[in-house]
């Protein structure tokens, strides 16, 4: 299972942003230092506790848009509601309740999901005079929050985190390949679906070792097991289109949370956007497999060089993901859609890969003995030692003397060497630094 997910919902004004920030602040960012990763404020990764989760801000409510107010939050309760498995429901302390607070605490306890009624702006140490007026809502307790100040934060997220579901609960076996496909409206998403369910596989109503989501559809090719995770939303066409960017993008979130790969579609005549970006920033923060899908091949009148060029462009834009294999395809003549699944296979296998330590630190010696490792103040770095903690993704402990001296540079130059050595094609690959102490060796 993912890291939960955790959305704000409330109407406009109540002070979501205002929580975003604060608490975004506290945020860890496990790559913030990579460049190119883009950073945008529709997530960030939060740890409370020893639990890391994801907070999802499902955004302001243009106010200019008049008549679309109510459907706009409509929108956002239910975006919150299909994504989020805790769900924190902002209203105004000050102002006390109002009859849009009621709307969504409607939807929201229909929902039965977890929810956590929070009057923000008691900014003292006194309860908020409309306190008991929220109980009405039938919500359960108010928690009493000033966002602008920070007082009551911890206490919030004590019980957001109370709320997480059990993190043994079970999902998938093992070896079911999740596959996440995910991409802007309109890409081809669900012709994609169609055509790799439509060759040959057979959708199977049930799956060894799942509690699982009705939304899900798995399938064999008669020797491995999948899931299309989430791909419900994709199948049912949603009458209310999408015109907000933001809320595919939130979408996608929780799909790729559950994935061990997901395919990111793009459409080959718009090629690389801001959205595709964000996207392809969450799968790579959370470690996930990646393969990049050019749709809509049969649209690009072809010269000599178009395939090369596009690559090239692809590469540029999404830079932090340069292990992710590309391939175009059309799902509208099938071309190459049937290498689809064997790629998918291939990703899902060196994202669970491991390798043996002892191949490991041959590598890693001789990458050493190449390129000299950086050294500061007449202190040079020494990687005494690398284990293979991890997989899905690959994850690496290297035992050196000094965390300082390990530059990104030579980080970079350490994981190209594993990757020439070892593959790891399409999966991010960690590292963890651990300092050795007395390390002489
Ligand atoms: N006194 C006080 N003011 C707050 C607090 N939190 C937010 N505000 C103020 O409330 C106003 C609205 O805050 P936002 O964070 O923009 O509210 P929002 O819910 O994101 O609004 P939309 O983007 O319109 O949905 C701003 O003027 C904030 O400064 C608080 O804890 N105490
Ligand atoms: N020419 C061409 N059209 C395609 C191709 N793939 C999909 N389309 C068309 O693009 C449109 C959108 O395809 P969908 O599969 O519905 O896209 P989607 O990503 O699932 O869309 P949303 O449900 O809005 O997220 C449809 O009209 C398809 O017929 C392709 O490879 N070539």
């Amino acid at each position: 299972m993912g890291k939960p997910i955790v959305a704000v919902v409330g109407r406009p004004n109540v002070g979501k942003s205002t929580f975003f920030n604060k608490i975004a602040g506290r945020r860890i960012a496990i790559v913030e230092d990579e460049p190119g990763v883009t950073r945008d404020r529709i997530y960030t990764e939060v740890e409370w506790l020893n639990h890391k989760f994801t907070l999802i801000d499902t955004g302001g409510i243009e106010p200019e848009s008049e008549e679309i107010i109510p459907a706009q939050m409509r929108r956002q309760a239910e975006l919150a509601i299909e994504t989020a498995n805790v769900i924190v429901f902002l209203v105004d302390g000050r102002e006390g309740l109002i009859s849009s607070d009621r709307e969504i605490a409607d939807m929201l306890r229909k929902s039965k999901k977890p929810v956590l009624l929070v009057l923000n702006k008691v900014d003292t140490k006194e309860q908020s005079p409309h306190y008991f007026d929220f109980y009405e809502l039938g919500i359960g307790d108010p928690i009493e929050i000033s966002s602008a100040l920070g007082l009551g934060i911890g206490d919030l997220l004590d019980e957001v985190v109370k709320n997480f579901p059990n993190e043994e609960a079970e999902d998938y076996d093992e070896d079911v390949i999740k596959v996440a496909v995910i991409g802007k409206p309109n890409v081809g998403k669900s012709s994609i679906i169609n055509k790799v369910l439509g060759e040959d596989r057979v959708i199977v109503s049930d799956i060894a070792g799942t509690t699982r989501d009705a939304i899900d559809t798995p399938f064999t090719d008669g020797e491995d097991q999948y899931v299309f995770i989430d791909t419900a939303g994709i199948r049912r066409k949603s009458k209310i289109k999408e015109h907000v960017e933001r809320y595919s993008v939130i979408r996608s979130l929780s799909a790729v949370e559950r994935a061990d790969v997901c395919l990111l579609i793009i459409d080959a005549e718009e090629g690389v956007t801001e959205q595709d970006k964000k996207i392809a920033g969450f799968s790579h923060e959370n470690g996930k497999g990646l393969i990049i899908v050019i749709n809509k091949w049969d649209l690009i009148e072809k010269e000599t060089n178009t395939m090369n060029q596009f690559i090239k462009s692809v590469r540029t834009e999404l830079a932090y993901c340069e292990y992710a294999p590309i391939v175009f395809v059309s799902a509208l003549t099938g071309q190459r859609l049937n290498k689809i699944l064997d790629k998918i296979k291939f990703v899902a296998n060196q994202h669970a890969m491991r390798v043996p330590t002892g191949a490991l630190n041959e590598v890693i010696g001789e990458a050493m003995l190449l390129n000299q490792p950086p050294s500061d103040k007449g202190k040079r770095l020494k990687i005494f030692y690398a284990t293979q903690a991890a997989v899905k993704p690959p994850t690496f402990v290297l035992f050196i003397n000094d965390k300082e001296l390990m530059h990104f540079s030579y980080q970079r130059y350490i994981e190209n060497r594993i990757r020439e050595n070892f593959g790891f094609e399409g999966t991010p690959i960690r590292f963890i630094n651990r300092e050795k102490t007395g390390g002489e060796k």
